[in-house]
C-alpha cells in the first residue's frame, strides 16, 4: 500500500455535514510511521522515480559543450502553488434507481473522465451515466483530474445507499487532499561562446509528482518543451525524471510545467551574464530565437514576434532611462534597492497528447426561434461560454440574445477532452461554427426566399418543410503530431507569445518587495472578446506574480484559430516572474554594494525569507546558523 498526505481512506454519509464531520473524529485511524520520501531531494537521493523516460536531444551536446568558450554549471529550484480556487471541490452523485442510471454534478473540468472513471468504478457502461456541468468557481487545472476521487468516493456510497449524496470539501481538507502545481528541479550546465552566444545547453529537469502520477508526465514534458523560453541553442540534450514521493499527488495548474521550464531558463540567462560580467538584456536579444528557426523539438517558428515584442515594451517601458534611474537610486541607498526585468515568453498551444485536440458541439433551433448550443468546453470563469455564443451567433447571423448555453454534458456531448491548455475557445469556437455553419446552410434557401421576414418566421418555414434544424459539430486541430522518439513534427498548433517589464523596489532588511511598475505586452491575435481577454493576461500576471514571490507549498516535519483569436488563459501568468526577476537584480545590487559575488541562485518563489537571505549583508553573515550532522529543517520544501 502507498501511503501520502491527505489519502483518503473511507467516506462516512450522515444527514448532514456536520453530522459527518463529527462521525469523522470519532473513527481512530492506528498509524505506524513508515519510511517516507517527500522531497524531490530525498527522491533523487533514494531513486524514487515513477518509470519514465522522457528526453530531448538536438545537436550534439559533447561537442556543443567542448567548443563553448564558457561552461557554466548550476541548479534552479521552483516552488510549487494551490491553485485556491473559490469553490472547493464538490460533487453531487444522483442514482436514478432505474437500469443503473446516474447523474453527476460535479465541479470539475472534466466530465467525460469523471462519468468514464465513475462507470468503471461501478461497473457499468458509461452510456448509463451522465456528468453535468454549469460552470466552475475556479479551476485553474485544479480541477481537471483531482475533482474524480471525490466523484468516485460519492458513487460508491450512493450505489450501495441507493440515496443522492453530495460533498463539497473544506478548505483544509481540498488543500490537503486535492494536489498543487509541481515543484521542480533544474540540474544545467551550459556552453557559450565569449561573445555571448549560447551553444550547449544540457537540463536534467526534477518535478514532485506526489503518490500518483496523474498529469505529472504531462506536466514534464510540457517544462522539457519550454525550457528554450524564447532562446535559440544549437545543441541541446533535455531529459526529465517523475520524482514519486508520499505528498499529495500533483497535478496540472495554469502553464501545466510550461511556466517551471522558463523559470530554469531566465535564471541560466540571469546567472551566467552575472559571471560574465555582460548585460543579461544583451545576452537576452543576442540569443532570440529568428523567424524560421526550429526549436529543440524541431517546430519552425512561425509568425514570430518575440523580438518585435520585446523591443517594443523596451521602449514604451523607457527600459534605458530607467536603468540609469535605478542604479542611481541604488547608489544612495544602503537598505532599499530597486531592479528591473524585461522577460519575454512563448507558450505552445495544442495538447502535447495529440488526441485530445478534438471538440464537439450540439445546435439545437427550436421553431419558436431561438437557438440552444453546447459544446464540450467547461466554464471556469474564463469567459469560454461568453466567446462561444458570440460565435453561434455570428455564424447564424442572429443577435446574441437568440443564443442560449445551458450547461455542458456528457450527454450532449460525448467523449470531451479537459477543458485545459488554453485551447478550449480554438477547438469548442470551431465546432459550435461547424455545427451552425451546417444549420445555416439548411436555412438559406428560406432566407432567401423571405428576405425580409423575421429568424422565427424563417425557421418556423424551414420547420413546416420538415428541414432538421438540430446539428452536431465537430473539430480536430490540424498539421499537429509530435513523435517523442524521433523528435520529429509538430507539437503546437501555434505560440502565444509577449514579455513583461516590471520595477520593483526591496526592503533589503525586513525582505520585504514592493512591484512599482510593470509594463506588459502579449500578442493574442484578433481577440473575440477583448475584455475577457484582458481579464485574462491580468488574472495570470498576478497568479504568476503569486507564484514565483508569495505562495510557498511547504510540508512540515518535516493563422488559423478561430476568429485567428489565440489561447490566452495560461501564456500570460509567466510574465509574473518579471517580478521575480526584478527583484534578483535589485538583490544583485544589495549584493554588490557588501561586496558579494554578484550572482545568486534565487529560489523560487522569492519570499521575504528568501530574499533577505540572499542578500546576505553582514547582519545576516552574524545570524546564519550552519546545519549541525543530523540536523533536519523545521520545515522541509518539497
Ligand atoms: N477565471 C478563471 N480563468 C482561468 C481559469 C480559471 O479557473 N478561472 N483557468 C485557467 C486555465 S488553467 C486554463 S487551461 C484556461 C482554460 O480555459 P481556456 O482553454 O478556454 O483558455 O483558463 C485559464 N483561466
Ligand atoms: C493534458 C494536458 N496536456 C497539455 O499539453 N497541456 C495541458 N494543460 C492542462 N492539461 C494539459
Ligand atoms: O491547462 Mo489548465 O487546466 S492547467
Amino acid at each position: 500500500m502507498h501511503y501520502y498526505t491527505g489519502q483518503i481512506i473511507g467516506l462516512i454519509v450522515a444527514e448532514t455535514q456536520a453530522i459527518a464531520q463529527e462521525a469523522v473524529g470519532l473513527v481512530k485511524v492506528h498509524y505506524s510511521e513508515l519510511p517516507h520520501i517527500l522531497s524531490i531531494e530525498e527522491a533523487i537521493e533514494n531513486n524514487s522515480y515513477f518509470p519514465v523516460n522522457r528526453r530531448i536531444v538536438k545537436g550534439d551536446i559533447e561537442k556543443g559543450l567542448e567548443e563553448a568558450d564558457f561552461v557554466f554549471e548550476g541548479e534552479t529550484r521552483i516552488g510549487g502553488q494551490e491553485h485556491f480556487y473559490l469553490e472547493t471541490q464538490a460533487t453531487l452523485i444522483i442514482p436514478k434507481l432505474e437500469d443503473k442510471e446516474f447523474e453527476i454534478h460535479s465541479s470539475t473540468q472534466n466530465p467525460t473522465e469523471t462519468q468514464i472513471t465513475v462507470a468503471s468504478v461501478l461497473g457499468i457502461d458509461a452510456n448509463r451515466i451522465v456528468c453535468r456541468v454549469k460552470r466552475l468557481g475556479g479551476g485553474f487545472g485544479g480541477k481537471e483530474t483531482r475533482s474524480i476521487p471525490l466523484s468516485l468516493a460519492l458513487a460508491v456510497g450512493a450505489w450501495h445507499l441507493k440515496k443522492p449524496i453530495r460533498c463539497m470539501l473544506d478548505r483544509d481538507e481540498d488543500i490537503i487532499i486535492s494536489g498543487q502545481r509541481h515543484p521542480f528541479l533544474g540540474r544545467w550546465k551550459v556552453g557559450v561562446t565569449k561573445d555571448g552566444k549560447l551553444l550547449a545547453m544540457d537540463v536534467q529537469i526534477y518535478n514532485n509528482g506526489g503518490w500518483s502520477a496523474d498529469l505529472s508526465v504531462a506536466v514534464l514534458e510540457r517544462s522539457m518543451t519550454h525550457v528554450d523560453n524564447c532562446y535559440y541553442v544549437p545543441n541541446v540534450r533535455i531529459i526529465g525524471h517523475l520524482c514519486k514521493t508520499n505528498i499529495h499527488s500533483n497535478t496540472a495548474f495554469r502553464g501545466f510545467g510550461g511556466p517551471q521550464g522558463m523559470m530554469i531558463t531566465e535564471n541560466i540567462m540571469c546567472e551566467i551574464a552575472d559571471s560574465m560580467g555582460i548585460d543579461v538584456n544583451d545576452f537576452r536579444e543576442k540569443n532570440l530565437y529568428v523567424e524560421g528557426q526550429q526549436t529543440h523539438f524541431n517546430q519552425t517558428l512561425k509568425d514570430w514576434h518575440v523580438p518585435l515584442i520585446y523591443r517594443q515594451v523596451k521602449n514604451d517601458s523607457e527600459f534605458e532611462k530607467r536603468r540609469e534611474e535605478i542604479d542611481k537610486f541604488n547608489s544612495e541607498h544602503k537598505w532599499r534597492k530597486r531592479g528591473l526585468a524585461l522577460i519575454p515568453t512563448k507558450f505552445g498551444i495544442s495538447f502535447t497528447a495529440l488526441h485530445l485536440n478534438q471538440a464537439g458541439a450540439l445546435v439545437h433551433i427550436y421553431h419558436d426561434g431561438s437557438v440552444l448550443i453546447s459544446h464540450g468546453g467547461v466554464e471556469m470563469g474564463q469567459g469560454l461560454h461568453t466567446k462561444m455564443l458570440q460565435i453561434a451567433a455570428e455564424t447564424l447571423d442572429v443577435p446574441l440574445e437568440t443564443v442560449h448555453l445551458m450547461e455542458t454534458a456528457t450527454n450532449l456531448v460525448g467523449n470531451t477532452s479537459a477543458t485545459a491548455a488554453s485551447v478550449s475557445s480554438d477547438i469548442n469556437g470551431y465546432a459550435v461554427s461547424n455545427a451552425c455553419k451546417t444549420l445555416a446552410e439548411r436555412l438559406k434557401p428560406y432566407r432567401e426566399k423571405m428576405p425580409d421576414k423575421s429568424f422565427k418566421e424563417i425557421v418556423h418555414a424551414a420547420y413546416f418543410d420538415r428541414v432538421n434544424l438540430s446539428a452536431n459539430g465537430f473539430y480536430k486541430t490540424p498539421d499537429i503530431g509530435y513523435n517523442w522518439d524521433k523528435n520529429e513534427g509538430q507539437m503546437f498548433f501555434y505560440f502565444t507569445m509577449g514579455a513583461a517589464c516590471t520595477e520593483v523596489e526591496i526592503d533589503v532588511l525586513t525582505g520585504d518587495h514592493t512591484i512599482l511598475r510593470t509594463d506588459l505586452c502579449m500578442d493574442i491575435g484578433r481577440s473575440i472578446n477583448y475584455a475577457i481577454d484582458v481579464g485574462q493576461i491580468e488574472g495570470a500576471f498576478v497568479q504568476g506574480v503569486g507564484w514565483c514571490t508569495i505562495e510557498e507549498t511547504l510540508h512540515f516535519p518535516n493563422g488559423h484559430t478561430i476568429h485567428s483569436s489565440k489561447g490566452v488563459g495560461e501564456p500570460p501568468l509567466f510574465l509574473g516572474s518579471s517580478v521575480f526577476f526584478a527583484i534578483r537584480d535589485a538583490i544583485k545590487s544589495a549584493r554588490q554594494s557588501n561586496n558579494n559575488g554578484a550572482t545568486v541562485a534565487l529560489s523560487s518563489p522569492a519570499t521575504p525569507e528568501i530574499i533577505r537571505l540572499a542578500c546576505d549583508d553582514e547582519i545576516v553573515k552574524n545570524c546564519k546558523v550552519e546545519r549541525k550532522d543530523g540536523e533536519s529543517a523545521w520545515a522541509l520544501r518539497v
